[in-house]
């Protein structure tokens, strides 16, 4: 695997009895750039990063983080590696403050050093524009602010790998505008993947995008390849216009 590479896949397959949920992914994911995971529904990237964060055992294949074979690691292992993801379903503790919710998630890295995780608390609070509601009951916020939180809950980690799954989803339009400002300012400083059926956030922060149809790679290359890529249109986008 070369050096521009952070995580790679190779044959990764899943079966659920006779259903083929991911079929010989062979897939790299580029270091510092954003990579959008797009297909219809049923297409297998919810499949597919849960066996990227060990969440779902492979039925073959392998993955590889930084150049290390990671399919003997649980996913807390993940986590310590660097692999953060954020989930479908929102999973922040109704009761806590924002603040305790995302001291939670800091401590996995930086442990009992109560200012160090005071201070990454701030930070990553002021990053998704959440700093203002910081001794709030996280179950008091709006769902799209619960969204945000997750984000800073992840990034409370320092990611070298940060997976969103479906993070705009439900979310009011101008929530996603924040959220498309958000994930730019992160460019550079990590690697995302993100699963997203909404295309103007797909265009407007992926540099690259690997297209899933039925547990298949169909396509993968950047957003103007994707765009002009026939198989892709046909099978997902639906028209040419897309
Ligand atoms: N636990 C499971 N048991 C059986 N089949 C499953 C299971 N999880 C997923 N599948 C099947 O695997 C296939 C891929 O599902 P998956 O959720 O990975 O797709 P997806 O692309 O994430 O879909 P969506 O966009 O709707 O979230 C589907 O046919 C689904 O029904």
């Amino acid at each position: 695997m070369d050096a521009m590479t952070i995580l790679s896949t190779k044959g990764l397959t899943k079966s659920y009895g006779g259903i083929k949920a991911n079929t010989d992914i062979d897939f790299a994911l580029p270091r510092g750039k954003t990579m959008a995971l797009i297909g219809p529904n049923g297409a297998g990237k919810s499949t597919f990063v849960g066996m990227l964060c060990g969440r779902i055992p492979a039925t073959s294949g392998d993955v590889f983080f930084e150049g290390e074979n990671i399919n003997a690691l649980p996913a807390h292992q993940r986590i310590s590696l660097g692999i953060a993801y954020t989930f479908q379903i929102t999973s922040v503790f109704a009761g806590l403050s924002l603040h305790e919710n995302v001291a939670l998630a800091a401590r996995r890295r930086l442990g009992a050093d109560v200012a160090a995780v005071d201070a990454k608390v701030a930070d990553v609070l002021a990053r998704v524009g959440l700093a203002e509601r910081t001794d709030q009951n996280a179950g008091d916020l709006s769902y799209g602010h619960q969204r945000l939180l997750e984000i800073a809950m992840g990034l409370a980690q320092d990611p070298r790998l940060f997976i969103l799954d479906e993070p705009t989803q439900g979310l009011a339009d101008s929530e996603v505008a924040d959220f498309i400002t958000l994930i730019n300012t992160l460019a550079g400083e990590t690697t995302i993947l993100l699963i997203e059926h909404n295309m103007d956030v797909v265009m407007q922060t992926a540099t690259h995008i690997t297209v899933l149809n039925a547990g298949e790679v169909l396509a993968a290359g950047t957003p103007d390849e994707i765009r002009a890529n026939t198989a892709v249109q046909a099978a997902y986008l639906g028209t040419s216009d897309a």
